[in-house]
């Protein structure tokens, strides 16, 4: 009998399929489930009130990253606003018997930094997360699912999820990418040819040359903004350099049952045939370095290019959206990208903030200092990236440079701790959204790549990370 050709998401999927629910939905086995600070506790309380117990606390793990302070010697007060909730999740994850990873334990770091750095996800895993950036871990070929409240508590109560399933859509990426160019700008291109619709209900696979020869840590930079995007989630075939990187992590199988696991991880790629009701193909030699301009992550241009003039579009909506980002970005119709001032430099948050995130912006600071004006704050994604920068010696780079060198955590990608963007002043991040007051009541942000907020900061205002490096 002839097998239909499939995707690598349907192959995932159908394999964690546990019942088609009348309403449409599909419930889904869930692998492995992490909880962070935020949007744990109501979902315990929901667990407590109709008396049920966690289902499987050998499948969930727990991380404080949002609300935690990431001063250099912090604890779990150290941020008064965190309190309540860092003290409610821990003795939630105690009670229950769930692994819990506070700022006392080495593991501790952002949630979608360590679920793939811990070996917590796996290719082929379905792995839930009361966050949107759950995505992530589709650079190792997993299904990450970001879920609400109540789907935390169902998946503790049940180990499944029931969700609509998604439709298939695939990004190629061809072409030679030149340098200078990083991952991050390869999603941010594709947030501008797509905008924040473009992945609508849909599951992303990321695939193409391009896509081959990323690292899986760059890898997981791409699937980090497939929420961006509007899509369910993202995913990337996991190929031989996945296997590589899961191997010997803490989560990950050992021995024989490795090697099992990589034979079963091998046939999750999208067959020759398979249909995807989407097909996009984006021309990576065409890229240059990307900043955005305005208030949407779809708000994005290459660094040669211009703010935008709202009065050459044509669709009312669309030219008032433009016109009001330019507004609340200070900026002018039609003026450079390069040469904005910017007030602070951030270079953190699941998006960007693993090993390879910081080597490559340490290679341009080596030896330089940030302009006078400027806060410069690096931030690793996690207590382990901390260690292993230090065992390379980037801090002493970065301090030496005159930025800050801090503890893990989510820190300023979002103003719910202490680390915050003053009202009106101007952030390039690394981060991966730019709302109004993301960054702190009326704060500014420009999206962009590890290297080129590094050469932003060093520069005092947005600059070509290609000049800066020759010059
Ligand atoms: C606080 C949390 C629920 C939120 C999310 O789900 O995305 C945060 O991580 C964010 O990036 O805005
Ligand atoms: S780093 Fe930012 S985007 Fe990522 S989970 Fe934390 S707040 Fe959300």
């Amino acid at each position: 009998m002839a097998v239909e050709p499939s995707t690598a998401f349907d192959k995932i999927w159908n394999a964690h399929l546990v019942a088609r629910l009348d309403d449409g939905r599909d419930l889904v086995f869930v692998d492995r489930h992490v909880l962070q600070e935020t949007t744990s506790a109501v979902a315990f309380a929901g667990l407590k009130r109709s008396g049920r117990n966690v289902r499987h606390p050998e499948l969930t793990i727990a991380t404080q990253d949002h609300i935690v302070s990431t001063d250099p010697g912090r604890d779990e007060d150290s941020y008064p606003g965190g309190r309540e909730l860092l003290t409610l999740m821990r003795s939630n994850a105690y009670a229950s018997r769930i692994k819990h990873f506070g700022v006392d334990d080495p593991r501790q770091g952002i949630v979608h930094v360590i679920a793939p750095e811990l070996g917590f996800a796996l290719p082929g895993s379905i792995l839930a997360c009361g966050d949107s950036h759950t995505s992530t871990v589709g650079g190792l070929g997993a299904l990450g699912m970001g879920v609400g409240t109540s789907e935390v508590e169902h998946v503790l109560a049940t180990q499944t999820l029931a969700l609509t399933r998604p439709r298939n859509m695939r990004v190629r990426f061809e072409g030679k990418v030149g340098t200078g160019i990083a991952a991050k700008d390869l999603i941010l291109r594709a947030m501008g040819e797509l905008g924040v619709a473009g992945g609508r209900g849909c599951a992303v696979e990321y695939a193409g040359p391009a896509i081959e020869a990323l690292s899986v840590e760059a890898r997981l930079t791409i699937c980090n903004m497939s929420i961006e995007l509007g899509a369910r989630l993202g995913l990337i075939a996991p190929d031989e350099k996945t296997f590589a990187y899961v191997k010997g992590r803490e989560f990950a199988p050992t021995g024989e049952a490795y090697d099992r696991a990589v034979e079963t991880w091998r046939r999750l790629r999208s067959d020759e045939n398979a249909v995807f009701e989407r097909n996009i193909l984006i021309d990576c030699s065409r890229i240059a370095p990307q900043v955005t301009w305005g208030t949407t992550p779809e708000h994005v241009a290459g660094i040669e290019d211009r703010v935008p003039d709202p009065a050459g579009f044509s669709d009312a909506r669309r030219r008032d959206g433009i016109a009001q980002a330019i507004n609340y970005m200070g900026l002018e119709p039609g003026m450079p990208l390069a040469g904005i001032p910017i007030d602070v430099a951030f270079i953190g948050s699941c998006t960007n903030s693993r090993i390879s995130d910081l080597e490559a912006a340490a290679q341009v600071v080596k030896g330089r200092r940030i302009a006078p004006n400027v806060r410069g704050l690096v931030v690793p994604g996690s207590m382990s990236v901390k260690r292993e920068a230090e065992a390379r010696g980037l801090h002493e780079i970065f301090r030496a440079a005159g930025f800050e060198w801090r503890e893990a955590g989510c820190s300023m990608c979002v103003s719910i701790n202490e680390d915050v963007v003053a009202p009106g002043s101007r952030c390039i991040a690394t981060s991966n959204r730019n709302f109004e007051n993301r960054q702190g009541p009326r704060s500014r942000t420009h999206l962009a790549s590890p290297v080129m907020v590094a050469a932003a900061a060093l520069a005092g205002h947005i600059t070509d990370v290609r000049q800066e490096r020759q010059g």
